[in-house]
């Protein structure tokens, strides 16, 4: 970097890094960015593919595509279960990898290129839980809003709302109208012009407030928008639009905002893509720096004035903490590294939602479907293109049900999307799928789940050994509670399902020969997948189980902070990137602050 050391070396683009290191430079920090991946998306297009990397991305109904492009992949494989037995038990399991597929992107963007867009804020009591465990009232929900709106610029509410927010102050819906992170919310007309599509969809919401009313929930549908302040945290029950994070129904988030910063402050803010960070430079108790590898496979140490942040994500930094000596000294030092700051919490915390499929074949392809061929080349492309509209402005979601499993809970844990594709989870060639235009599937998600027992454990010294992921799912108090809402939900979409009868030819997933209780609970512990891991460097007392001190900064070891989904303590809301988003806008608040009152 012209000018000497950088004052910030921020590892890895995602969600975290991106934002961060945005903030920072934007408020005269000097940053480098340090990222395993490119940034495909500029790279020359090849006009005769069907998909080039830069459509995966940009074109929201392509992202299942875009998290099997070559160009974006960085997965991981994943034992669900410490039983060998019952890993098998998963079709998805690939014994040659040992695990099961777990995507993962890389570039910049992290995460973020790939993923499905929706944007949805956590629950207030996300924020003051992290208040409680670590005694820091920043944290509390009342102070994280203003991160919010300083994020979020919505573009599907009511403009009157933004009027009022801007000549007044006022701003009931707690929206940000002017922030980076555009959403937006797609309807695709044709799905309101496909007849048996609308039928489908009446019934079913027929059937969804019929199932609310019978359970007694207190339930609404007057406000479709989860991220409105007006009602949201109420633990209310009810149907969700969610909205995406697009720019002119283009997907857009922390890669424009990076880049955005970048070409306004070139002198602030360096991105060297392509390197891939091998582990941090620890001197006397400090974070000096980093090792990295370019792309030419040299490896060059480089040093930051300030601090080194860690926003690798929740795999890859347990892992680079790990290959630094920062973890369970006793598990380095069976690999051979010496341990410099013994946390038995890194790596351990492990986290994730739970989700499972309802998988329809319908008698016949939708109409709305009919020419979708998921290519540039298909006249649905071009509609998008020209005016931003149509299938391809969705991300393939047409609604969500919003449920409590136990009428005692405080949140709705169990969110119901349907999905006009065939979606059945992760695996090598599941976007091939989606192309079906004769399926109706119901993914349904279940938040707030109890298992804490996941870990992220080195399998080796090497830092291109990926390490060993172990999700342990259901186990512990509270496993058995999960599967039961799990199975729950099955049953409540099924009733759903009931009244599209005679469009549904056969319900492939779990498929209806599974009737009981005790097979469906089976089904779902052998196959729930996740994709929203956290937890694994938390904020939190150290003799607790804790990595992070409040200010998100590693214990004992000074100038190293960890600002990605790795820190959370316990895992937030339904979606984790507006999460991560506000995370890293308080995280750039406080090292700024940091940064005058220790010079
Ligand atoms: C398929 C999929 C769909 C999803 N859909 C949604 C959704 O619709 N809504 C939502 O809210 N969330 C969604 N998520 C989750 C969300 O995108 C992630 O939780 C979030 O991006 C995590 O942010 P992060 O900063 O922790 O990590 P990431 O975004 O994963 O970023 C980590 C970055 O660090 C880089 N890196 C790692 N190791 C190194 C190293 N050694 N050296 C240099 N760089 C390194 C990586 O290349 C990567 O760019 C989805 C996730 C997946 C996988």
């Amino acid at each position: 970097m012209a000018g000497g050391a950088p004052d910030y070396i921020v590892v890895g683009a995602g969600a975290g890094g991106a934002v961060v290191a945005a903030r920072l430079a934007q408020s005269g920090q000097r940053v480098l960015v340090i990222e395993a991946g490119g940034d495909p998306s500029a790279e020359i297009q090849d006009g005769a593919q069907d998909m080039p990397v830069r459509d995966a991305i940009r074109v929201p109904a392509f992202h299942a595509f875009a998290s099997e492009h070559p160009d974006l992949c960085a997965d991981y494989w994943v034992k669900h279960h410490d039983d060998p037995d019952l890993c098998r038990r998963d079709w998805r399991y690939d014994p040659q990898r040992g695990g099961v597929l777990y995507p993962r992107a890389k570039g910049l963007g992290g995460c973020t290129t790939h993923h499905a867009m929706i944007m949805v804020r956590p629950n207030d009591s996300d924020w003051n839980q992290i208040a409680a465990i670590t005694g820091d009232a920043g944290w509390r929900a009342s102070a994280m809003q203003r991160h919010f709106e300083r994020i979020e610029c919505c573009r599907y509410r009511f403009f009157l709302w933004r009027w009022l927010a801007r000549l007044t102050g006022l701003n009931p819906t707690g929206h940000g109208w002017s922030g980076w992170q555009t959403t937006e919310r797609a309807i695709p007309m044709r799905a309101i012009l496909d007849l048996p599509l609308r039928l489908a969809l009446r019934r079913s919401i027929n059937s969804a407030t019929d199932v609310l009313e019978g359970e007694g929930a207190r339930w609404e549908t007057s406000t479709l928008d989860p991220n409105d302040r007006r009602w949201w945290n109420r633990g209310i029950a009810g149907i969700r639009v969610a909205p995406l994070g697009t720019r002119r129904h283009a997907r857009h988030g922390p890669r424009e905002r990076l880049l955005d910063i970048h070409e306004r402050h070139p002198d602030r803010l360096e991105l060297r893509l392509h390197c891939k960070v091998l582990r941090i430079e620890i001197r006397d108790g400090r974070a000096r720096g980093v090792l990295i590898r370019t792309r030419d496979g040299t490896t060059e140490l480089i040093e930051a004035r300030r601090e080194v942040i860690l926003a690798a994500g929740a795999f890859g930094t347990p892992h680079l903490l790990m290959l630094s000596g920062i973890g369970p000294a006793a598990h380095l030092e069976s690999h051979g590294i010496r341990s410099v700051q013994d946390l038995p919490g890194v790596g351990g915390n492990l986290q994730d939602r739970y989700e499972i499929g309802v998988v329809n074949r319908m008698k016949k392809p939708w109409r709305a479907m009919r020419g979708v061929e998921y290519t540039r080349k298909d006249r649905h492309y071009r509609i998008w293109k020209w005016f931003g509209r149509g299938n391809y402005a969705s991300n393939g979601v047409l609604f969500s049900l919003a449920l409590r499993s136990d009428p005692r809970l405080a949140e709705t844990d169990l969110h119901c999307f349907a999905l006009l594709a065939d979606f059945r989870g992760y695996y090598q060639g599941y976007s091939e799928r989606i192309r079906r235009g004769d399926y109706l599937s119901w993914v349904i998600l279940k938040a707030y789940a109890a298992n804490r027992a996941g870990s992220v454990r080195l399998a080796g010294p090497d830092p291109d050994t990926q390490p060993e992921i172990r999700c342990r799912s259901f186990q512990g108090p509270g496993g058995d509670e999960d599967l039961d809402a799990m199975v729950r939900a099955i049953l409540i979409v099924r009733r759903l399902g009931d009244s599209l009868d005679d469009q549904v030819a056969a319900e492939e997933e779990p498929g209806r020969q599974r009737s009981s209780d005790a097979s469906l609970r089976d089904y779902v512990r052998d196959n729930a997948w996740g994709h929203h891991a956290c937890g694994t460097a938390a904020m939190g007392p150290q003799d607790q189980g804790g990595v992070l001190d409040s200010r998100l900064r590693v214990h004992g070891i000074a100038g190293l902070r960890v600002v990605d989904a790795s820190a959370f303590p316990r895992i937030p809301g339904y979606f984790l990137a507006m999460a991560v988003f506000m995370l890293a806008e308080r995280a750039a608040e406080m090292i700024a602050e940091d940064a005058v009152t220790q010079p």
